[in-house]
């Protein structure tokens, strides 16, 4: 009979963040309100100071603000270690985060992602575990309410900061009305599939007078501030943006304009309709304070998008009833002791199924996780403790080349021999779909070995310097192939980003105009653009 594990009060996992009394300044409001930009100014104030960031593009960003600021502030992600010598600043990736330091001030920016069904967890250990006298945490209010909770329960005092957006999101109601001939300089055109993204840069290229910068997922967070920087410099041509969501999150770009390409996008499983909360995030990237356009506009290709659109804007944020947790390695491998002789996925599962929660936490999914448990099955001489962290290597499970090298290294790594990187570097930029699918996963390889080296004895993966350096090269190679990429993305691109047709979109080719009869119909009255206050 297997013991139940016992995962609940979280709070008290964190004895002297307990001990201590913290004050918990929740920065609550809609995009581009000002909540990051106010924890700032307390961060760079404080003696010491850390900043958690949910990405590494924005913790580079931070980064170089800060240190711009003149206040020193080292880089601290899974990748990358940059030490800036006297500082008493970090910008961090949450996930990095150490809760057994003490500091004056920390900032856990976009803190809504404690309800995220995968990466939650980090959120709710910072927040639990954090020992620092301030804590300002940054978002909209969907975790308000469970906050204030936590913060019952941890004896912490919470202050209520509450914003409202600089300026009102405008929705053009006119639309593109299916033409991608009516995009304009410093429009950024949503796309939630690599496909569409390519389909659609190559459709404004050539039918409209216009060249575009890239930003999707795959590509490295160099790359996508490579072209994030093109995009925002006026002095040049590239005056179009065309992203995937991956523009969504905290990012300050100089966006006149988001047009969603299509409001629907498949989950991995079926097309479904892009979250209120998600269409919110990136529909406030437009019009950025400070930047060369401050009053924002949104607005669809297809007019039948256009009033999902507005209803989504329109919205009040759902609340979450409960956040992520995940075990720490020191209460998988307790449990461990109760069903000796089983695979470590099997150990997953069972965790999973054995483990009481209360009402306020769930246990974050670990599909991913146990997808490479059992790759890792193979590998012979690897320790629970071993297994547990190469589990979190940042991999993309759907590649299977990266799986593969993947393997190689836990393989070298279990025979104890110095982990080879393994791997040439391309002598030039893409010319086609395959060789750039070849460069994401390079670079994708490459970053892995970087962060076990970060996460493992540094003399068991000894190439790190070699690694960044290639990843280095590659990014710079990537940047250059997306601004010649002419070509339409390949099938094996596919297969590994599945191509989304939603009901509302047409194929680009060389057909721009795909208006619809209904769209002309509706027009006629519908002309006016409408204001709509984010809520
Ligand atoms: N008081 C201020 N003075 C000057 N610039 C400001 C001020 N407040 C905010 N900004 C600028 O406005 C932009 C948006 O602010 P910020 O990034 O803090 O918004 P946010 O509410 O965190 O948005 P998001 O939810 O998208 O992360 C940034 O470029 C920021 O530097
Ligand atoms: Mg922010």
């Amino acid at each position: 009979m297997v013991e139940s594990v016992d995962l609940m009060k979280p709070h008290t996992w964190f004895p002297f963040a307990r001990a201590m009394k913290r004050k918990i300044i929740y920065h609550c409001g809609p995009t581009n309100s000002g909540k990051t930009y106010n924890a700032l100014q307390r961060y760079m104030e404080a003696k010491k100071g850390i900043y958690c960031s949910p990405l590494r593009l924005l913790a580079m960003e931070v980064f170089d603000k800060v240190n711009g600021l003149g206040v020193y502030c080292s880089l601290l992600t899974g990748q990358e270690k940059k030490h800036v010598p006297f500082s008493n600043h970090v910008a961090w990736t949450v996930e990095m985060v150490s809760t057994d330091d003490m500091y004056d001030v920390t900032v856990i920016d976009e803190i809504q992602m404690m309800a995220d069904a995968h990466r939650g967890y980090a959120w709710t250990r910072a927040l639990l575990g954090l020992k620092a006298d301030e804590i300002h945490v940054c978002g909209d209010p969907s975790v308000l309410d469970i906050v204030r909770k936590i913060c019952s329960e941890t004896g912490d005092e919470l202050v209520e900061q509450h914003y409202e957006r600089f300026k009102p999101l405008v929705v053009e109601a006119k639309t593109l009305l299916g033409d991608l001939k009516n995009v304009r300089s410093g429009d950024c055109v949503v796309a939630f599939s690599r496909r569409e993204i390519f389909e659609v840069k190559m459709a404004i290229e050539k039918h409209a007078n216009h060249r575009c910068c890239i930003i999707y997922g795959a590509l490295p967070p160099e790359t996508r501030r490579q072209q994030a920087t093109l995009f925002n410099d006026p002095n040049n041509e590239f005056d179009v943006l065309v992203a995937s969501d991956a523009v969504g999150m905290g990012l300050n770009l100089n966006i006149r304009r988001i047009i969603f390409y299509t409001l629907s996008k498949y989950n991995g499983d079926r097309i479904v309709p892009v979250p209120a909360s998600q269409v919110k995030q990136i529909a406030g990237r437009a019009g950025r304070r400070g930047s060369r356009y401050p009053e924002g506009l949104t607005t669809t290709l297809q007019l039948e998008d256009l009033d999902y659109l507005i209803e989504c804007l329109k919205k009040p944020f759902d609340e979450a009833n409960k956040v992520g947790l995940f075990p720490f390695y020191e209460q998988v491998e307790f449990f461990a002791g109760q069903i000796p002789n089983s695979t470590f996925s099997e150990l997953l599962d069972r965790f999973g199924e054995n483990c009481r929660l209360d009402g306020s936490y769930f246990l974050c999914q670990y599909n991913h996780i146990k997808k490479i448990a059992n790759m890792m099955e193979k590998v012979q001489g690897l320790s629970l403790e071993d297994r547990f962290n190469f589990c979190f290597a940042p991999v993309n499970i759907r590649d299977p080349k990266a799986m593969y090298h993947l393997l190689k290294f836990a393989s070298s790594y279990a025979q104890a021999l110095p982990v080879n990187i393994a791997m040439g570097m391309p002598k030039c930029s893409a010319r086609n779909d395959s060789e750039l699918l070849d460069l994401e996963t390079r670079h994708q390889v490459l970053s892995m070995y970087m962060w076990l080296s970060n996460h493992f004895e540094n003399d068991k993966f000894p190439y790190f310097k070699k690694a960044e350096a290639m990843a280095t090269g590659i990014a710079e190679l990537l940047g250059e192939s997306l601004a010649n990429a002419r070509w339409k993305p390949d099938s094996r691109s596919v297969g590994k980003q599945q191509k989304v047709v939603p009901k509302s979109q047409g194929e680009v080719k060389d057909q721009l105009c795909i208006n619809t009869s209904s769209s002309r119909r509706r027009l006629q009255h519908d002309t006016a653009s409408l204001a709509v206050h984010v809520p």
